[in-house]
């Protein structure tokens, strides 16, 4: 499978990548905290900040800092999507970068080799483009529909990641739409682990939320476990 591409996968020195992404919901009229607190305390270990665009760089400072400390006080990691120097700013972890972010190998010049640096992917080929740049991981979809984001192409369902999780020896993060039982059957195809918004920011308890996607994903901290 990875035969034609020899380049060898970037390793951040030190850090693994966690199999459970919490997504920020910065959506007008929601508060990111509590769900991202709960997160926490549940034992997420890594946090995605995600302004929406309507947030200035002084909001997503403000709110990728606050993130960023609560993450280290809980020894988790945080990662800031699209904005590379918000990243920078904050000392976050890493960044997560599209198709119209900066590309990966120009990042990686810029944050060093000890970031996190991941990259969507929607297809196997993208995701090979990504391992060769540089990327610590692909985060690949949208895998089923979802109610979070618009202007998505349509769903690549469990066969289509299982294809890209084939095609590249990077951790994949499957994302979209993922509730427990999704993120199960996605490990299942192959993924690394899941990314998730709604699935705990609109839950009615985001601990017990945070919990059973951690057990989904085989990530529940040692001695939590049934
Ligand atoms: C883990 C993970 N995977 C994919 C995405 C989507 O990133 P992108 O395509 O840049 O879209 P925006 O999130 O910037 O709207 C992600 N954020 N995280
Ligand atoms: C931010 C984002 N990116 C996606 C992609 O497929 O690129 S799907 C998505 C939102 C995922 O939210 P939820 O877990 O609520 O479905
Ligand atoms: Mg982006």
């Amino acid at each position: 499978m990875h035969t034609s591409d020899t380049v060898s996968t970037h390793e951040t020195p030190g850090k693994s990548v966690p199999r459970l992404h919490v997504i920020t919901q910065t959506r007008p009229g929601h508060d990111p905290f509590p769900s991202i607190k709960a997160a926490l305390a549940a034992g997420a270990r890594l946090i995605q900040v995600r302004p929406e665009d309507h947030y200035t760089d002084r909001e997503a400072l403000a709110l990728a800092e606050e993130i960023t400390d609560l993450c280290r006080q809980q020894g988790a990691l945080s990662v800031v999507n699209d904005r590379v120097h918000i990243a920078q700013a904050v000392a976050a972890d890493g960044v997560h970068l599209g198709a119209d972010d900066l590309p990966v190998d120009i990042t990686r010049g810029i944050l060093g080799t000890s970031a996190i640096i991941g990259g969507t992917a929607r297809d196997a080929m993208s995701a090979r483009v990504l391992r060769r740049a540089g990327a610590t991981y692909v985060g690949v979809g949208p895998v089923f529909p979802t109610q979070t984001k618009e202007g998505l192409p349509d769903a690549i369902g469990l066969e289509g990641l299982a294809a890209v999780c084939a095609a590249v020896d990077l951790p994949v993060i499957a994302i979209s739409g993922i509730d427990p039982e999704r993120a199960r059957a996605c490990v299942e195809a192959g993924a690394h682990g899941v990314a998730v918004v709604g699935a705990i920011s609109s839950a009615p308890d985001p601990y017990c939320a945070t919990r059973e996607l951690l057990a989904a994903v085989g990530e529940l901290p040692t001695g939590d476990r049934a």
